[in-house]
């Protein structure tokens, strides 16, 4: 059964971004959800993107990264750090859903969890940082143009005191803490993964119930290395974590390379280069899996010689096969990370940018440059 008139929401407001709402889009489909998925999605975020979303969500709504509602504009536009904060704001505009359940883009579900279409607005989970506080990485809310313009006033009268959406909603939502206990979601539905390590003898005892990871904080799974071979993610110098933050990541991993990366290239074919790099490159960005083998880019151990693959004992080796056999393992093992670059935007993108009103008048839109291009029409 299908319920059309509920869904679940995230928000991506780039093509980094979007990888994340992928994954999470993917793990709730995984999980059969019964409702509809939305992502709400900038201007920025390139045709190339939008189009693979459009395989994952149902609904793909592209909002302004600041909202135009009068006289706020006005105010927020004195606010700029606020906007990427403000668009989260814009899921209150669904309103052709009744209830939503909004998921930031670094989450995700282990299991399917339409139960937290049972609960009321504003349900959401303690954040570990400030218990009475919630975290704004999941809750549950009704779709209500009132309710998005009085947040839009309260935010240009008192803007937020963390700079983010969470503590603008904190505010907004100030009984959340004491009025109602109904609508403190458990922390299994928004389980920050750092808090496996603050908190070890909790997650031990409770943390197999989990239903929701948050990869909460500056480095998200789409920063680390992969090893499809093993599916394990990679650890160098800047990365670390402990088992189960590293099992949470590779689940990402797993989801992202079994289900997203065939999206992904269904888009656009593979590229073998010289390098052993497939190159995805879309309207606004470069996504670069490296085939290379982990021990020649880190500080990782060489790995033993695989036993099945030597029929021959290798002591009876010479050094010549044993180094020819140690460069098949070594091409074989692969190591899948993602690249963003700015890539050239394709003429599409160009056009509707344009047509948005969004010029680069200090780049390539600059008077110089479009003043040799009437010459050449010209002449
Ligand atoms: O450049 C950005 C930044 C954020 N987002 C979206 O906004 C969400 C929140 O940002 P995130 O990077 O996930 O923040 P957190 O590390 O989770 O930090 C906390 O602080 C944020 C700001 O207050 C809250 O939105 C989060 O829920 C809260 O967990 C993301 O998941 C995305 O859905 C974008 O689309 N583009
Ligand atoms: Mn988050």
């Amino acid at each position: 059964m299908s319920v059309t008139d509920q869904a679940f929401v995230t928000l991506a407001t780039d093509d980094v971004y979007c990888q994340g709402a992928l994954v999470l889009g993917q793990s709730l489909r995984n999980h059969k959800t019964s409702r509809k998925l939305a992502v709400l999605i900038t201007p920025e975020v390139s045709s190339g993107m939008r189009s693979v979303l459009s395989s994952v969500f149902d609904d793909v709504i592209e909002v302004d990264v600041l909202d135009s509602a009068d006289s706020v504009h006005l105010a927020l536009m004195q606010r700029p750090e606020l906007g990427v904060t403000f668009t989260k704001l814009h899921c209150w505009t669904l309103t052709h859903y009744s209830k939503c359940v909004f998921m930031d883009a670094d989450t995700l579900v282990l299991c399917n969890v339409d139960e937290l279409f049972d609960r009321e607005e504003f349900s959401a989970a303690p954040d570990s940082g400030w218990p009475d506080c919630f975290n704004s990485g999941v809750f549950v809310f009704r779709p209500s143009l009132k309710t998005h313009n009085l947040l839009l006033q309260f935010a240009a009268k008192h803007g937020s005191f963390d700079g983010g959406d969470q503590g603008l909603l904190n505010s907004f939502f100030s009984n959340w803490a004491t009025a109602d206990i109904g609508k403190h979601l458990p922390f299994l539905y928004n389980l920050s993964s750092s808090s496996v390590y603050t908190y070890v003898p909790a997650f031990n005892h409770f943390g197999r119930n989990a239903k929701v990871v948050h990869f909460l904080g500056a480095t998200k799974p789409w920063n680390y290395k992969y090893n499809p071979q093993t599916k394990s993610v990679m650890q160098d110098g800047t990365t670390s974590g402990s088992f189960h933050q590293l099992s949470f990541l590779a689940l990402w991993w797993n989801i992202y390379s079994a289900s997203i990366l065939p999206l992904l290239e269904k888009l656009q074919k593979m590229e073998e280069t010289e390098s052993e790099e497939c190159k995805h490159i879309f309207n606004g960005v470069e996504v670069t899996l490296k085939k290379v083998s982990p021990y020649a880019a880190s500080s990782l151990q060489k790995p033993e010689l695989p036993e099945q693959t030597n029929e021959v004992n290798p002591t009876a080796c010479s050094p010549e096969e044993l180094t020819f056999k140690a460069n098949e393992v070594a091409r074989s093992v692969s190591e899948l990370s993602i690249h963003f670059k700015p890539a050239k935007p394709t003429p599409e993108d160009e056009r509707r940018k344009w047509e948005e009103g969004r010029m680069d008048y200090m780049g390539k839109d600059a008077f110089e440059h479009i003043k040799k291009k009437l010459d050449a029409f010209l002449h």
